[in-house]
């Protein structure tokens, strides 16, 4: 394969008359983590469903790695089986896949939860799981579909850098699909704003990391993305 992991041309997805996705174009690196914003019914969901194979084009080339991975927003972890069954579900059975599961429960902070059962995680670790269960199987395509829209603040923030910590580690090329401009600027190596079917906006962000929200070049592309998004800013608004 070369150094693209997602290649797409000319996508197409019409529901009835509508052109969600428009003639759309983008490629995402091996190794790389692309966020992708839009305002809601933009089409980043069935952006997301149709690299993750859930949904077909109506047109065009759409060039994915066999080995991908989704997390949604909702764990959606089976109620009868243990966390570690959970994360190695739909692998080989045996003691090499049980001590993969293991490691992959140890990078998420919840070793010591292998035996429980789903219904007594909290919301976070519950995400935590279905982020052990995408790693696991090391994908080259891991999609992320406004996984952190449910958790708590604090909670989002540390899933937020587990997931940044975790993407070094393994370096599949990532799609997060999101609505927070902030949580795009913080963990994506590019990022863009899908309207009307096609990318408007596509940049790389090349602020050093840990990155500060606090950090005028943070505040600025911030501004930038909201803008594109269709939010101005008090500033920029006020005469
Ligand atoms: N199976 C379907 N049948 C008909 N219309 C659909 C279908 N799936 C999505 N759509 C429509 O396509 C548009 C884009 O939906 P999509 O879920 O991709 O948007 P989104 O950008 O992810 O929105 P949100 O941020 O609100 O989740 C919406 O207008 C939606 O109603």
């Amino acid at each position: 394969m070369n150094a693209a992991a997602v290649h797409l041309r000319a996508l197409e997805r019409r529901f009835g008359d509508r052109a969600v996705l428009d003639s759309l174009d983008l490629d995402i690196r091996r190794g790389e983590f692309f966020a992708l914003l839009g305002a809601s019914g933009s089409g980043k969901t069935t952006l997301l469903r149709l690299l993750a194979g859930l949904d077909r084009a109506d047109g065009g080339t759409v060039l994915v790695p066999k080995v991908r991975t989704v997390v949604f927003q909702e764990p959606r972890l089976v109620p009868s089986k243990r966390v570690l069954a959970n994360v190695t579900v739909g692998m080989p059975r045996g003691g090499a896949t049980r001590e993969t599961g293991r490691e992959a429960l140890t990078e998420v902070g919840l070793a010591s939860h292998a035996d429980a059962w789903p219904a007594t995680l909290s919301g976070g670790e519950a995400q935590r799981v279905a982020l052990a269960r995408a790693l696991v199987r090391e994908p080259e395509l891991l999609l992320l579909d406004e996984p952190f829209a449910a958790l708590d603040a604090l909670t989002r923030l540390r899933m937020q850098d587990l997931v940044e910590r975790l993407c070094r580690v393994h370096r599949p090329a990532v799609l997060l699909v999101t609505h927070d401009v902030d949580e795009a600027v913080r963990l994506a190596d590019r990022v863009g704003v899908l309207r009307e079917g096609r990318l408007i906006t596509d940049e790389r962000i090349t602020l050093d990391r840990p990155r500060d929200p606090a950090d005028p070049a943070f505040a600025a592309l911030r501004s930038r993305l909201l803008a594109d998004l269709g939010v101005h800013s008090l500033e920029e608004t006020s005469p």
